[in-house]
Formats: C-alpha cells, structure tokens, sequence
C-alpha cells in the first residue's frame, strides 16, 4: 500500500481488527476444510471417475451456452440500458438484478411456472412447437442463463457508460472509416469491460445449483451438472464430493484472479507498468482494404488550385453562419457560454445533426457530401479524447495508420510529432498517465499529424494554468506559422483570439455576429459581449449624429457621428476613462456619476469597477454638483476604469464610494449594430 496515497500506516485499532480478521476467517475457514480433506493422493481416479467426467463436460456445455445466451440477449439489452433514453429504466434495471438477489431455488420455482409444461410460455412451446424446457438440457441452460445474465448486463452497461462516444468521433475526424473505429477504438475500449463480464457471468453458470434442480431436475448426464454432481456424492461419497468441490474452487478463484478485481471499478484504474501496444492493431479488411486513405487529409494530396480558399463553409441548422479563410488563416471563435461554438466545429466535422455544413470547400475541394472521415478536417476536442488504450505515439501515428502508413513509418512520424510538441519522452505513455497540458499537446501532435485541410481546436488551453497556457500558445503560434490550411480555435481567452488568430468570428445565439481582425473586433465590437471579451466598455443605446442616448437617459458622445440614426454601442478602453471624487471641470464631454462597486489590482494598475449610483435615498449628504453640472448616471452595467496605483491612493478609492468618472468624446467610438 502506498502510505502517501492511502495517509500514514497506523496500527489498526484492535475494535476493528478484530472483527475484519474473523471476517477473513469465516471465508477461509471453509476453503481450508476443502483443501485439507481433499484426498490429493486419489485425486486423479476421483476427478476421473467416469460421473465426474460426464458432470464436467455437461457443465462445460451447460455454463457455455448459457453464456452465449447472456452475451447474445445481455449485450443489446445493455446498450440500451446505457445509451437509450426511455421511461421505466429504473424498474428494469432492478428486473435485471432481481436474479442475483432471489434465492435460486426460487428462481427455479418461478421459472417453472414461466416455462414449466403448465406455465405461462411452457404451455405454449409445448403444444405448439413440442418444446419441453423442464427435465432437459436446454432447461439447465435456461435456468443457468437466468441467473448468470445480470453479470453480462450490468458489467457491460457499465463499460458502455465509460465509452464517451467523443472516442469515436475523434477517430472519425483522424480520416478512420466506421469498421476500423470499431476494431480500433470501440472494441479494445470496452474489451476489458466485456471480458470482465463474460468471465464472472460464465463462472456464475458454472456453479448454478439451485435453480437448475428445481426446474431441470438431476438427470445424469442430461442436467446433472458438477456442482448437482457434488451434492449428490455427498450423500456416499465424501471423498469425491470434496475433489469436485476443490475442481469448482479452483475454476472460481483463477476467473477471480484472472479479473484483479475489475469488475468493481479496476478497469478504468491504469495498471502501475503497463506495457503497451506499440500502437492500435489493424483491423480486418472487410472492406477489402486495411486502411481509410484520405483523398483530402492524406499525404500525396493534389495541391489546391492557385487562389483557391483554405476554407470555404456555409453552415445552417442550429448554428447560422458563412466562412471563408485564405490558407494559413487562424480564426478564433468566441462567444458566450451556449452560443453554438462547438456545434459549429461538429457541423463543419459532419458529426451533429444539429447543424450542417450546406457547402464544405477546403483548398478549392469539395467535400460538403464526404462523411467525417473523408473530410480532411481534424478536431481537437475540449478533452483531447485521447484513446485510453492507446501510448501517446499509438494515438500520434493514428491518422497515419488509417492513411495506409506502413507500422515503422508512422511510428517514426508521430514521434518526430511528439518531438516537436515537446512530449517525445513521453511517447510510451497511455493518456491516464500524462498531466493536462501534456495530454492537451499529444491531441494537438494527434490532429496535426493528420495533415488536415482544416484544423478544429475546442478551447485547446482551458485546463491550462497561466504558465503552461502562455508555452501552449507560443506552441500553437510556431505550428499554426507553418500551417497552410485553415485553422478555427474557439477560445473564451481574449489573448488567445488577440496572439494566435488572424481573424475573430464572433457567434452569439448560434448566428455569426461579427467576422473580423482582432484589432477590427477590439475597436469596433458589435456587442457589449465582445467588448467586454477584449477588455473594452461597451454602452448601448440609441444614436443620432455623434451622440447616443443610454437606458437611464444619460448620453455619451462621440468623436465621428454615425452614418445612420439607430441602436449603437458606445466603445472605449478602460484606461480611457479618468475617475474624479468631484465632477470635473473642463471639456470632456462625457461626465457620469456612479459608485466605486469592485476594485482589483492589476500589475501596477487598479481597476475599478463602477456602477450607476444607488437609487435607494441615502442618510448621507450628497456632494453639491457645481451650479449648471449634468447629473447623468451611469447606465449598468457601468464602466471598467483603470487607474495607477498612486492615483487611487490619492483619491482614497474604495468599494461603495461616490466616484464621477469621465471619457473624452476622442477616445470613445460609435459603433452602429
Ligand atoms: N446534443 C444537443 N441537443 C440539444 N441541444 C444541444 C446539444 N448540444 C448543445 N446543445 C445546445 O446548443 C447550444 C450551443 O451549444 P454549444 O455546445 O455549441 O455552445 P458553446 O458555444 O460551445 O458553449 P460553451 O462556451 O459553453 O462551450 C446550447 O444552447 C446547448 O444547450
């Protein structure tokens, strides 16, 4: 046990050792009486006896089918129960669970009256199709199947819960047709979770007793299966009761070794020193070809037409909007929480149904009727969805792979990759072992590895803290340099938009309000929205000339008049407002009272916070407006000031006093909406 993980080893108090040390008694009590009277020298002509052999082999058969049952009726009842939404889950689900918990013998007297010759479908099956369940084969099989199949459902429900279908989406946009995700990403993901269940469910049939001799009876070599055979040599053969127990124990504890104690959450741990795959295996070629190659994304592309887009989409549906990028053009996709960035990115992916892309032209290509694979456009989701089963180099040399990329190569490919993204040493590692920012890097050599016409990164420095964000960026900013395609970051980080991207498409309630360059977009936001993304204020009203007339009443004034009379935004930077404690005197044409809300230091500055004064009357006098002053209020949400530190000393500035603050018209732009 690792004491730095678990807290300090203590010596445990005698009030609980002493009860969980008679716990492990009362478990090993028993085994110990089997091993110790197991007659180990006549072992082999017990274990040999002929009704033993003929026990095993039906329960060999028995357990089998009774398996297949489960896997074949378990597994879809389990996707369901995972992934379909429906009313009643909760009352199914304890259906599917009332087994392991009924007696068995119970289970027996029911399935009796379920499929007995006088049950309910027994009846049927027997008039109708000369079945008789009961007293045969088959009806150990049914009985051992109802009581095993819980395992199968509830452990493959459980794996499918773990299975994000972000896994195979990622794969998709890698340039993976839907039979190599399967092969490659579906079925090595959920394997271990299948195997689990497949394993406990086969041991649970194995040792069926109860319900197997109230409803099929204890027929030699028809229904009499091992632990039916125990029983019945218990009656004159202690001996060999005790080898056929010590076989079903032995049978029991290498299913439970085998597991490690997966089935109760093992599986998704990561083992201590894994040795991994080298990277994913291929899939069959069903298709007739192993690989996926890309006419888009792969290598031995045609080079786009001279002139031609990078990027040329017109996407409807939930999300509204029209794109065009020359090659090499970053643009970053900002808006508010919910305004239909990633559904933008899925769209252009062809992974939503929410939202499509109507026309999808990359490098002068056509690809708006390609499914994702074919597209040529990689994504690099908030997560990363790196493939847990995969090194950091199996998830690199991915896309190439898919591509048709001999193992060696692509293996020596997606290092170079890794390299370059500074995680080379890391290439061997499986994802749960990598830290945030190293992970986000293996995604980012993943996607670029995939040499995609166009590159989708959902807030690729999120997790990020300030150090690690700061590197990524410089990262990105080398890799995207000597990028040609086109590349969308949707970021909620202004200096992310400002440093990285050439261009700042501004979504807001899934319609693209704003298409421009970041000091375009900074100057002139089109929303209070984006204003305030790039530090800006940002006062709506309604304008005429050079003025705009704020909710409240209050106005603000402008160095240019609009062109047309209308709503309008009125926009200046924090550090073009001056704070004064009585109004000041002078020409600035833009004067409003409010009160000091917040104030923050930033480096060597303060900013302020400063919203309309309280409405609610007051005790406290006010302060004498000079003769002939305006007594406009800020509007909310008010204004960010930035002032020196000496200043607001000066000033005495703390949160709830009574502050003027001040623009002049030259500094504050008029923005028509
Ligand atoms: N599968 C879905 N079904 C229905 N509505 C959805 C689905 N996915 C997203 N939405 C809705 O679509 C809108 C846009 O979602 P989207 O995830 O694209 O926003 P976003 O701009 O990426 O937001 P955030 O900044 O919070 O990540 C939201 O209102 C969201 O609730």
């Amino acid at each position: 046990m690792n004491a730095g993980q678990n807290g300090p080893m203590r010596r445990a108090p005698l009030a609980l050792a002493v009860p969980g040390l008679l716990a492990v008694l009362l478990l090993a009590v028993p085994l110990l009486g089997v091993l110790v009277h197991t007659p180990w020298t006549h072992l082999p002509e017990e274990l040999g006896a002929p009704g033993v052999l003929t026990a095993l082999r039906l329960s060999l058969e028995v357990s089998l089918a009774a398996l297949a049952v489960a896997v074949v009726l378990g597994v879809p009842l389990a996707w369901l129960l995972a992934r379909v939404p429906f009313r009643g889950k909760a009352v199914l689900r304890s259906l599917v669970l009332l087994p392991m918990v009924l007696p068995p013998t119970v289970a027996g007297v029911a399935l009796l009256l379920g499929f007995g010759r006088e049950g309910l479908l027994g009846g049927v099956l027997d008039d109708w199709f000369g079945v008789t369940l009961p007293f045969s084969t088959a009806g150990a099989v049914l009985s051992s199947a109802f009581v095993a199949l819980p395992f199968m459902v509830i452990t493959t429900e459980g794996a499918l819960e773990g299975l994000h279908p972000r896994y195979e989406e990622a794969a998709a946009s890698l340039g993976a047709g839907p039979l190599r995700v399967f092969w490659t990403v579906t079925l090595p993901v959920l394997a271990p979770g299948l195997l689990a269940g497949a394993a406990l469910t086969w041991a649970r049939a194995l040792g069926e007793f109860g319900a197997t001799i109230t409803f099929a009876g204890n027929l030699q070599g028809v229904t009499q299966t091992l632990p039916l055979e125990v029983y019945l040599l218990l009656q004159d053969d202690a001996r060999g009761a005790t080898a056929v127990s010590l076989l079903l124990l032995v049978v029991a504890m290498a299913v439970l070794v085998g597991l490690r104690g997966r089935w109760i959450g093992g599986a998704a741990r990561r083992p201590a020193a894994p040795r991994p795959p080298e990277e994913e295996p291929d899939p069959p070629a069903a298709d007739g070809t192993s690989t996926d190659a890309d006419p888009v994304g792969g290598r031995g592309d045609k080079a786009p037409p001279a002139g031609a887009d990078a990027l040329a989409a017109s996407v409807v549906g939930a999300v509204e909007a029209e794109l065009t990028a020359a090659p090499g053009t970053t643009v970053a996709v900002v808006g508010p929480n919910g305004a239909g960035k990633t559904t933008l990115l899925r769209a252009l992916l062809g992974l939503t149904p929410r939202a499509r892309a109507e026309r999808l032209e990359l490098g002068g290509a056509d690809v708006t009727r390609r499914p994702p694979h074919r597209r040529g456009v990689a994504w690099v989701p908030q997560d990363g969805a790196l493939f847990p089963h995969l090194t950091a180099l199996g998830n690199t040399a991915y896309s190439l792979r898919a591509r048709g990329v001999p193992r060696a190569e692509a293996r020596r490919e997606a290092r170079a990759w890794l390299d370059r993204l500074d995680v080379g040493h890391l290439a061997e590692r499986r994802p749960g072992q990598l830290s945030g920012g190293q992970a986000g890097r293996v995604a980012l050599a993943r996607a670029l590895a995939a040499r995609p016409r166009l590159l989708l990164m959902d807030e690729p420095t999120a997790a990020l803290d300030q150090t690690s964000r700061a590197a990524v960026r410089r990262l990105l900013r080398t890799h995207l340099a000597g990028f040609d395609g086109a590349c969308l970051i949707v970021t909620h980080d202004p200096v992310e938009a400002v440093s990285l991207a050439g261009r700042v498409l501004v979504l807001e309630d899934g319609r693209a309000v704003q298409d421009g360059t970041p000091a375009d977009v900074a100057r002139h936001p089109r929303s209070p929205w984006v204003a305030r993304m790039m530090g800006r204020n940002a006062l709506a009203g309604e304008a005429e000339g050079d003025t705009v007339r704020l909710a409240g009443g209050a106005r603000a004034v402008g160095a240019s008049p609009v062109a047309e009379p209308g709503p309008a935004l009125a926009v200046f930077g924090p550090e073009a407002v001056s704070v004064h404690r009585e109004r000041p005197a002078g020409s600035q044409r833009n004067v409003w009272r409010g009160r000091v809300r917040e104030v923050t230091a930033l480096g060597g500055r303060i900013r302020l916070q400063v919203g309309p004064p309280d409405r609610r009357p007051t005790t406290a006098p006010r302060r004498q407006a000079s003769p002939g002053a305006t007594q406009e209020d800020l509007p909310e949400p008010g204004v960010v000031a930035e002032v020196t530190a000496a200043a607001a000393a000066e000033l005495g500035l703390a949160e709830g006093e009574s502050v003027w603050v001040a623009v002049k018209a030259t500094e504050l732009a008029l923005v028509r909406l």
